[in-house]
């Protein structure tokens, strides 16, 4: 029984990769190439059979040659073949994990040049949670995320600086949101509304609030209800590493 499974698979195997090599060199001068071989096994194949030994010495040579002079004369389809088996997977997962990376490295590195200015900031940062009311307070922008457009929005003058900007990975959904305000009576005194506002947004969704205080440039992030003041730089990634591992940036 075993030992049929392991020749159903043997078969299932040696079909689905001839299948994937012929689809890669299908539009390739390797095609041809490789009608040459067959033709070569065939007469090597006669050949043999007649007991042709000159011949067959020959063919020997030829074979050598050939097997030397495959990846000379192919090297591009060889490269293009190998690119196109490593996009598939590993490629493909590095490429994303480069791409999340550096779009972390561009959102913290925003909100230090907005903590640095003291220009006050509102981001939420959407995660599984529809945010359709709260983008309907605000002005619909569905523009892609930048520096230089981030701090733009919240420059003092400008007119969308007022309220939250909501991000959905790499696009700015909107700005000028209106959020929610906390309604949790332990929190100091002093608390300002924007603060008070990223805190209330996360108790009744999961999005992840970055503030930035107009009054003294600190950074701090709210989550399910919890604040964290004083994140630096390194600490702000970090949380952005953990909280958006999957997220899928393209
Ligand atoms: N409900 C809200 N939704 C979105 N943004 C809000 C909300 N309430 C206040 N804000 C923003 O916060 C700003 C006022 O900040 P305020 O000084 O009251 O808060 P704060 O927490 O002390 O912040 P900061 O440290 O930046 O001064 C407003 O101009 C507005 O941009």
């Amino acid at each position: 029984m075993d030992f049929d499974i392991i020749i159903l698979l043997d078969v299932i195997v040696t079909i689905l990769v001839s299948y994937k090599f012929f689809t890669l060199i299908k539009e390739t001068r390797a095609i041809q190439l490789l009608n040459g071989i067959l033709v070569l096994f065939l007469i090597r194949f006669a050949s043999k059979f007649l007991g042709l030994k000159i011949f067959n010495s020959l063919l020997d040579q030829i074979k050598t040659l050939v097997l030397i002079a495959i990846p000379v004369v192919f090297q591009p389809e060889l490269r293009r073949a190998l690119e196109q088996i490593g996009r598939g997977k590993v490629l493909n997962y590095l490429t994303r994990k480069d791409k999340f990376k550096t779009y972390i490295d561009k959102l913290v590195a925003t909100v230090m040049r907005l903590s640095r200015d003291k220009i006050g900031a509102l981001i939420v940062l959407k995660r599984s949670t529809g945010l359709r009311d709260i983008i309907d307070t605000g002005v619909e922008l569905d523009a892609k995320l930048s520096p230089e457009l981030l701090v733009n929005i919240f420059m003092p003058k400008s007119p969308l600086h007022d309220g939250a900007v909501i991000i959905d990975k790499d696009r700015v959904i909107a700005a000028n949101c209106l959020l929610p305000l906390t309604k949790n009576q332990r929190l100091r005194q002093s608390l300002g509304t924007r603060h008070r506002a990223a805190i209330g947004i996360t108790e009744e969704t999961d999005a992840f609030v970055i503030i930035v205080s107009e009054e003294t440039g600190m950074v701090s992030t709210t989550y399910e209800g919890k604040i964290k003041y004083g994140l630096d730089e390194f600490a702000l990634k970090e949380k952005l590493f953990t909280k958006f591992e999957e997220l899928d940036i393209s």
